[in-house]
């Protein structure tokens, strides 16, 4: 993959853990049910279900829909990168701490089909002070399918206030608007 170094932990940062209270080993529910990536309730959003692991890792799926395309009978690019910046921020939910992406990095390497169901793994790779660094996979169809999309990023830690101060004011706290930490 053709990864920036701003992605890469330093040399010498420990291996992450989870959060002592972060659920392992079970299905993530949505942080926020409007959410584009994970939330049930948008009409044309990606739905993606995702399942913890240890080692800070998180397995995410994600089937391309009509609502999805950019050429015809291809998933958008763009769709594709919203998949892995939302796989990836499953991952930092493990460190029950509010992050934000600061960079994402995407590789194309296999054009994407409707229809298609995308098999995600990412992984926090090191955390050092408010920066962790992540990395992601998407493969076609089965967890073991050809790779499709690589994905690296930097998420940032930030207060909850980020999204109360730049959000709609709530920051997703009211009951029609719930936020799963
Ligand atoms: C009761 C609990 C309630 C919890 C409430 C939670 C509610 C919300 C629910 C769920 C949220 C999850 C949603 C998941 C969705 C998927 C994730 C997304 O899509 S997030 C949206 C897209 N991202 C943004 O909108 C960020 C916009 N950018 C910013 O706000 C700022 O630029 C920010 C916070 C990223 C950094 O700003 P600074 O002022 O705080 O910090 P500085 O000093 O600039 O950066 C800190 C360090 O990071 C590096 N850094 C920052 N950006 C970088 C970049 N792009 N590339 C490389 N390094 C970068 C800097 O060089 C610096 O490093 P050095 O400490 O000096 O070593």
């Amino acid at each position: 993959m053709n990864r920036s170094a701003l992605t890469v932990p330093p040399p010498g940062t420990p291996e992450p853990r989870p959060h002592p209270d972060a659920l392992i080993g079970e299905k993530l529910g949505p942080h926020y049910a409007k959410c584009f990536g994970c939330g049930p309730d948008h009409p044309t959003g990606l739905h993606l279900e995702a399942v913890s692991h240890d080692g800070l890792s998180v397995t995410a799926e994600f089937t391309v829909g009509d609502v999805h395309q950019g050429a015809p009978g291809l998933a958008h690019g763009g769709v594709l990168a919203t998949a892995m910046d939302e796989a990836l921020g499953m991952v930092v939910w493990l460190l029950r701490k509010p992050y934000v992406t600061g960079r994402l990095e995407t590789d194309y390497l296999r054009p994407v089909p409707v229809g298609t169901t995308l098999h995600i793994t990412t992984r926090c790779t090191g955390v050092v002070g408010r920066k962790a660094y992540l990395e992601a996979e998407a493969r076609l169809d089965a967890p073991d399918g050809p790779v499709a999309v690589r994905g690296a990023a930097l998420f940032i830690e930030v207060p909850v206030a980020h999204f109360t101060e730049h959000g709609d004011g709530v920051g997703g706290m009211t009951p029609d608007r719930e936020v799963n930490p």
